[in-house]
């Protein structure tokens, strides 16, 4: 699995830059899960100088899926969600469960509800494990700006470009800051 957080403070406002910015993180996020060596799941969310959020979810699925197999991936709500009032997200991990819960819905209903975006990720990845034994993980970024990464599983590549920083790391309490060329 691998994961990019995007928060671009420097988008024009043009309805052609928001067209450009969603088409810019799809193919990223495909082009990411293409040259990972096992095609897992790669997702990105991005939030504009004026506000506009947005996400991209692109997967394999899993080992062995039966044929047919419609993930969580491509519903929305499940695999990613964005909304303008409350932020975006991207999510992995176990489809059926994350179907079961709305994941990335529930994530930003938690928002949406006040709590930070750390607290919200952390409650409904903690419900998904609770109630479905379900492990996964989420980047999301608020309509503040303020974005976070968790998970349930072993680990999680991941990275996040912020006010001319770049953050990243795979495994917990790892997080490498350097500048942005
Ligand atoms: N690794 C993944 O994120 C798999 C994906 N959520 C699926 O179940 O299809």
């Amino acid at each position: 699995m691998m994961f990019l957080v995007c928060c671009w403070g420097h988008l024009s406002s043009s309805a052609c830059h928001l067209l450009f910015n969603y088409l810019f993180i799809y193919c990223l996020s495909v082009c990411l899960s293409v040259l990972g060596r096992n095609l897992g799941t790669v997702g990105a969310v991005a939030l504009d100088c004026c506000g506009n959020v947005a996400y991209a979810t692109s997967t394999g699925g899993t080992s062995n899926k039966m044929v047919g197999r419609v993930g969580d991936s491509p519903c929305v709500g499940s695999g990613g969600y964005a909304d303008n009032d409350i932020g975006a997200i991207s999510t992995t991990g176990h489809g059926e469960s994350i179907l079961k819960v709305n994941l990335a819905r529930l994530t930003l209903f938690h928002v949406e509800q006040g709590m930070s975006v750390e607290e919200a990720a952390d409650k409904s990845l903690g419900y998904m494990k609770s109630r479905l034994n379900g492990i996964g993980g989420v980047i999301l970024v608020s309509k503040a700006g303020n974005w976070a990464v968790k998970w349930t599983s072993a680990s999680m590549p991941w990275a996040a470009a912020k006010d001319g920083k770049v953050h990243c790391g795979i495994d917990l309490h790892d997080t490498t800051i350097t500048n942005l060329p």
